[in-house]
């Protein structure tokens, strides 16, 4: 009797071309940008389930989590207040947020690879909270022939942040470039670019400002030195 009714049951035709998953549109725009510019600014575009969650894992763990940045990670810590003066808590993936966050970066990151041949091979990153009148000076966060990190990303976690509120990420485009394209730190934005090309700094805002920053590094292990660090 079962078979009878499949075989009689009507066929549904599906259209042929499958439409890429959200992810994989966004992903895309990503590497054309950084393919064309070296930097890709994506209003409000991350997925709302990695940002909600991100931004309430902040929420909780603001008070006890956060340490004072410094410049530099293990040996080479140093803290400089004249450069930088947020605080920040690296991103373990101990949490629900931090794993969510790190299965959707890895998925970048294998899109990146595939589409742009990065070599793309860790990643770290970290949230971080800049009081009112927080800042962290022009930088650059890979320097040419001294460090592995190849591609930055950061995420804003700030609903309803306006042009008021300051605390904009400012890219610049070289060494000699005073102005700089602005990125405000509204809910949901990413920024993307190349650490040895871009230098950067956050202006001071007027409100808490948090966000997620990260970075893709490439393995360059020698001499059984592991680098990255794991
Ligand atoms: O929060 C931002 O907009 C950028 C932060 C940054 O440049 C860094 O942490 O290296
Ligand atoms: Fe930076």
């Amino acid at each position: 009797m079962d078979a009878i009714d499949q075989t009689l049951a009507p066929m549904t035709v599906f259209p042929v071309a499958t439409p890429l998953p959200g992810d994989e549109l966004l992903f895309e725009q990503i590497a054309q940008d950084i393919e064309t510019q070296g930097f890709s600014v994506q209003a409000g575009a991350m997925p709302a389930e990695v940002t909600d969650a991100l931004y309430q894992h902040a929420q909780r763990i603001q008070e006890t989590k956060f340490v004072e940045a410094g410049i530099g990670r293990g040996d080479d810590y140093l803290k400089n207040e004249f450069v930088r003066t947020d605080a920040i808590c690296w991103i373990t993936g101990e949490s629900d947020a931090g794993r969510h966050w790190n299965a959707w970066t890895a998925d970048l990151q294998a899109y990146l690879n595939r589409r742009l041949f990065l070599g793309l091979f860790s990643f770290e990153s970290h949230f971080a909270h800049y009081s009112p009148g927080d800042y962290y000076k022009r930088h650059y966060d890979a320097f040419r022939g001294e460090t592995n990190r190849v591609l930055s990303v950061v995420a804003y976690l700030n609903p309803g942040w306006t042009a008021h509120d300051g605390g904009e990420l400012v890219l610049y485009h070289s060494d000699t470039d005073r102005t700089g394209t602005r990125v405000v730190p509204l809910y949901g934005t990413l920024a993307v670019f190349l650490s040895e090309e871009f230098p950067h700094e956050v202006l001071p805002a007027s409100r808490d400002r948090y966000s997620v920053a990260g970075w893709y590094r490439v393995n360059t292990s020698i001499n059984g030195k592991v680098d990255p660090p794991r």
